[in-house]
């Protein structure tokens, strides 16, 4: 049960003792205690920041609301204090702490509110959004520029970028670098000189319908900062979880409402888990983490040793490996995750049942997740559960969510990032599902087959003690990088009714 009081070890602990007085980051591969020691560090700043007239004001923001879920259904297990000389947690406080914990969007949103402009109903976003930008980019299609070829998922990826990087001017965006789109960045400038204004069409379209997107919220955000003289920062210290996958923007927002007498951010990062495209470099946000600044985590606490392996054979695939950190696995023997390539999806639904039955009969049914790589295939997943009785909680929708009971979580892949599950199962791991075919710039886009496979390797490390890799027709790429030796094959001949 992860839900407990924990001995945190060497580097862990000394997170704890960092200076409050500047910036600091925990980088650290999958499962190493990263969200658990940003908690024990938030209960550490509030009992040793605190003075007898004013309580520090500690907030923890994160990429997901999953992830704000799962945070304050562990909060209350983080009971005690740490000292210095000791390894005892020593409660100081009764338990539970009063730390704020959000996800970028919904602070935005509550504060961009505050200040007089309501984004209540007035958010576009998923497909409603890439209609938007399609009506765009077809008032160009005259023009023989090749680029305007692509889909409206390629221009909503780039709008988001030049968004998240904040950029406001052409030249900005002419100048800009891709971090990590590696050597296969193919945007030319005549490229970037179409896609600028669609760019431009797009963000006057909506905003002429009183409409913004999700990336705007940084970006009014900043707006407000900005024009309002000797802002009163509503926080002390702030824990970023998760930072890989904010924005540029977005990390600036949060270095403006931390206090200028603390400057206390701490941020944590995994490059390794990082699934969303927007990349950007401590120092262009003008924070310095350099040094002792900076402390890495090696130890993988949560998976078992198979499970660690078979993640890490996956992410052996990455061409770019400089910001990874080496893992070394902690955790005991286990069995090795499950590989399914089956015939039909009937066969692969066959296989899944036996394996839940087979688990609920073991009464090892606690804390199961079932996840997808898209929307469609969770209400799949639902009816599926509906069907054969069992009972489900979506994570997305559910907001009471008790994350060790019996009841079957479903979700997305990226909405389980930060989580952890003694069962995690993947269905649909086929190739026309992963990788995301409409995020494809180009038929080898290496950048998006890399995005998705630290997408599919951040999914496998939510496993504790038992993963199933399944899928049917033709099976996604990524199943055959894993290593063979360090799973068990199995197909529909196994299948015994
Ligand atoms: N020192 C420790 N001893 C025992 N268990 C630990 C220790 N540190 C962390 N753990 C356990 O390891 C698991 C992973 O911790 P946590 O979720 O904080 O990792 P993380 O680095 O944030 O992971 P990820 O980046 O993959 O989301 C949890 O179950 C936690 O209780």
């Amino acid at each position: 049960m992860p839900l407990k009081p924990i001995v945190l070890v060497g580097e862990q602990k000394r997170v704890l003792f960092l200076q409050v007085t500047e910036p600091i980051q925990i980088k650290g591969v999958a499962g190493s205690g990263k969200t658990t020691v940003a908690l024990y560090r938030a209960k550490h700043l509030l009992d040793t920041q605190s003075n007898l007239f004013q309580d520090s004001k500690v907030a923890i923001f994160t990429y997901n609301k999953t992830l704000v879920k799962y945070i304050n259904s562990i909060t209350p297990f983080i009971s005690g204090g740490y000292r210095l000389d000791s390894e005892i947690i020593v409660p100081r406080k009764p338990i539970g702490m009063n730390v704020f914990v959000t996800s970028f969007h919904k602070w935005a949103f509550a504060f961009i509110k505050e200040n007089g402009n309501n984004l209540y109903g007035r958010t576009i976003m998923g497909n409603n959004q890439i209609s938007w930008i399609e009506r765009s980019r077809l008032k160009f299609s005259a023009s023989d520029a090749s680029i305007l070829k692509k889909s409206a998922d390629f221009f909503s990826e780039e709008i988001s970028w030049i968004k998240g990087k904040a950029l406001i001017t052409k030249e900005e965006y002419f100048d800009a670098k891709r971090v990590g789109r590696g050597t296969n960045d193919r945007v030319t400038r005549t490229d970037k000189e179409t896609i600028w204004k669609i760019y431009l069409d797009y963000n006057a379209a909506i905003k002429a319908s009183n409409f913004v997107d999700f990336d705007d919220y940084a970006l009014l955000c900043l707006e407000i900062i900005d024009n309002t003289a000797d802002m009163l920062k509503p926080f002390t210290h702030i824990i970023v979880d998760e930072a890989q996958d904010l924005s540029k923007a977005q990390i600036s927002v949060i270095s403006k409402i931390v206090s200028e007498n603390t400057k206390s951010i701490s941020i944590i990062a995994d490059a390794a888990q990082r699934i969303y495209k927007s990349g950007f470099t401590w120092g262009e946000v003008g924070i310095n983490v350099r040094g002792g600044r900076t402390v890495e985590f090696k130890t993988n606490y949560r998976n078992t040793i198979p499970i660690a392996k078979a993640a890490m054979s996956l992410l052996s695939n990455e061409t770019e490996t400089d910001e990874f950190t080496e893992i070394k696995p902690a955790r005991r023997d286990g069995q090795k995750p499950i590989i399914g390539r089956f015939d039909d999806e009937e066969d692969q639904f066959s296989y899944l049942l036996l394996e839940l039955n087979a688990l609920k009969n073991n009464e090892q049914l606690y804390s199961t997740v079932i996840l997808h790589r898209n929307h469609v295939g969770i209400s799949k997943i639902i009816d599926f559960l509906d069907e054969n009785n069992f009972d489900h909680q979506e994570l997305q929708k559910t907001d009471d969510i008790d994350f060790e009971n019996d009841s079957i979580k479903v979700c997305t892949l990226s909405s389980v990032k930060g989580l952890e599950f003694e069962n995690v199962f993947l269905v649909d791991l086929n190739d026309n599902v992963i990788p995301y075919p409409p995020g494809f710039s180009d038929i080898d886009d290496e950048y998006h087959i890399s995005t998705e496979r630290r997408l599919l390797y951040t999914s496998m490390t939510r496993a504790r003690e038992r993963l199933y890799l399944l899928s049917f027709g033709n099976p996604s790429r990524y199943l055959s990088e894993i290593d063979t030796e360090l799973v068990e094959n199995i197909d529909s001949g196994d299948l015994i009714f």
